[in-house]
């Protein structure tokens, strides 16, 4: 028996001959603000795609609330909300349609108008994708992230391209979700925004875990002044 919602165990991907992640072992409790940070290349998409059953691990073990994320996937897509890339949905599509196509799919989902309004969405529900800014893009992509209710949201670049208004709301915001019980994986280059939103944070680099810990002990034992300042001597430091 584990408390753990999300386990890595050894895990090993590589794409030919180039290994992104090698050896990477954590664990996530219920409720946690987990932060997967590196540098570009580092491993930690290849790693979060292994963990949402997008990519097989060539070794290794991974549970997502105690299911293998491979074969129990379509079980898991109904309690694990992915925030989706820039560009992944149509021109088109309006944004209230987007809210209820998400909606579809999961059996109780929150309420659209509620959230769009939580995202500074509020009145947009017209509006098509293509002619939103690529700060409400990245607003809508956390809302359909949010939107089925998940028991662990999977947010990359949370808040890459909004201004510091929309940062400090979006940071709220995902503190309320994670009050809430909502367990969080935050895959992120901004340190600013894991020193504030995580509980523990791991560095991946050349695929594998330099350190883990909170924020404050990483910035302790580097005798630093900042997570920033901590990273970047932990991650050039090995480069
Ligand atoms: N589909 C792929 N085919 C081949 N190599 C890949 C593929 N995806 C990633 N890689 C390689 O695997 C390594 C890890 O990439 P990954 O995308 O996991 O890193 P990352 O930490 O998410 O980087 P970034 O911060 O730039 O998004 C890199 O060397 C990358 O070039």
């Amino acid at each position: 028996m584990s408390a753990s919602v999300i386990e890595v165990e050894h895990l090993h991907k590589a794409y030919g001959t180039t290994v992104a992640v090698d050896d990477v072992s954590f664990t996530v409790g219920p409720g946690e603000i987990f932060g997967i940070l590196g540098r570009n290349g580092a491993g930690k998409t290849t790693t979060v795609e292994c963990l949402i059953g997008l990519r097989t691990p060539d070794r290794g073990r991974i549970r997502v609330l105690g299911r293998d994320p491979h074969r129990d996937h379509e079980e898991l897509t109904r309690r694990v909300g992915v925030q989706l890339q820039d560009g992944q949905l149509p021109d088109r599509l309006r944004v209230g349609e987007a809210m209820r196509l998400y909606q579809s799919f999961y059996p109780d989902p929150a309420d659209a108008k509620e959230l769009l309004a939580q995202l500074g969405l509020k009145g947009r529900e017209k509006t098509p994708y293509a002619k939103l800014s690529g700060g409400q893009k990245q607003r809508l992509s956390i809302a359909l992230a949010l939107i089925g209710r998940p028991r662990i949201a999977v947010l990359d670049e949370l808040t890459t391209g909004l201004d510091p208004h929309a940062r400090r709301d979006t940071w709220d915001l995902i503190s309320e979700v994670r009050d809430q019980g909502v367990t969080i994986l935050l895959v992120t280059h901004f340190m600013p925004e894991a020193e504030r939103l995580c509980d523990r944070v791991a560095v991946i680099h050349d695929g594998r875990v330099l350190v883990a810990g909170t924020p404050a002990e990483l910035t302790a034992n580097e005798g630093q002044p900042t997570l920033e300042d901590a990273f970047v001597t932990l991650t050039g430091r090995t480069a």
